[in-house]
């Protein structure tokens, strides 16, 4: 389905990077057949090139000329100075993917020619070992054949789930945002050991493995995750005595709110396109 299709991005951070390493490790895609511009930094297109082989230029219509698929790929502040730039030179038919938190489809496809198919997506930035976990939805005109044309894309890179639009605030503050709070766990887990005594590097590779292992299990086994928590939780021991420290700082409160906050921000992040100037 992909190979003949040429995809191209506007935007060369994090999350374009983690695509296209994702895509091509998958192999359903060529390096020739992707395009990535971004704003103004040349020696990172030029780290594109070289690790990659994909082409680079910085003339972001020179891209949106030869992709049938764009991906929008720059912050949410950035999405209408974009538009403003080349959204007019997208044609109908085109397939407009973007991934970026909080912003509608129907404030993107107000800045694109009208006939461009909108699909708004969020993986997160394990799709540069193809473990993303995201959620997609079409807008406003998307056919299903471009939905599927996003799935084949960003399932190359993980699992996707479909959800309608405004559940993806959510997805947002869970799942993209998600890889950050795993990895400030972990990050204060390795804090942990050290305090305790343990070598940096060896509380590190245990902290990691202990994320690992607890995230097969809860995928292999397919048990709920209370149950497993129980299982490692004897009565009177230690596991009992470190959760009881985490509920008395409100750890399950505190994720929960994270993950609503993330959410909201996706909203609040949204009305930067809604209100920029010249937005319909
Ligand atoms: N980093 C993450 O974990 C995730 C990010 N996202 C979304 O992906 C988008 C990109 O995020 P990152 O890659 O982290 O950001 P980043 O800051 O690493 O990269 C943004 C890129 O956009 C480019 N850019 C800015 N204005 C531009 C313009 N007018 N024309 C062309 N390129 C332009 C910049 O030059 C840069 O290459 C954001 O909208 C974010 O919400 C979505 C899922 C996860
Ligand atoms: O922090 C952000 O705004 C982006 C969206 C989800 C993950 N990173």
């Amino acid at each position: 389905m992909l190979e003949d299709l040429t995809i191209g991005f506007l935007g060369a951070g994090s999350m374009a990077e983690a695509l296209v390493h994702g895509l091509l490790g998958a192999g359903l895609t060529a390096p020739d057949r992707i395009w990535v511009t971004n704003r103004s930094n040349r020696e990172r297109l030029g780290g594109f090139a070289r690790r990659f082989g994909v082409h680079v230029t910085p003339d972001k219509a020179q891209v949106v000329e030869r992709s049938h698929v764009l991906v929008i790929a720059c912050k949410p502040k950035d999405v209408a100075g974009l538009l403003a730039e080349v959204g007019r030179k997208t044609r109908p038919g085109q397939i407009a993917l973007s991934v970026a938190a909080g912003i509608s489809t129907e404030a993107l496809a107000a800045g694109l020619t009208p006939g461009v198919q909108v699909v708004r997506a969020m993986p997160n930035t394990s799709s540069q070992i193809r473990e993303s976990a995201t959620a997609l939805c079409g807008g406003p005109g998307a056919t299903p054949e471009a939905v599927a044309v996003c799935r084949a894309i960003l399932g190359a890179v993980g699992k996707v789930v479909e959800v309608p639009e405004p559940l993806l605030d959510a997805v947002t503050g869970l799942s993209g945002s998600g890889p950050a709070y795993v990895y400030a766990m972990v990050e204060a887990l390795v804090e942990a050991g050290v305090r305790a005594g343990l070598p940096r590097e060896v509380s590190h590779d245990l902290a990691v493995q202990t994320v690992l292992g607890a995230a097969r299990m809860l995928v292999e086994t397919r048990e709920d995750p209370a149950v497993l928590r129980q299982k490692v939780t004897s009565p009177g021991g230690t596991t009992m005595a470190g959760l009881q420290v985490l509920s008395e700082h409100g750890f399950h409160e505190a994720i929960v709110r994270a993950v609503s906050r993330a959410a909201e921000r996706s909203r609040e992040l949204g009305l930067l396109l809604a209100s920029a100037p010249g937005a319909d």
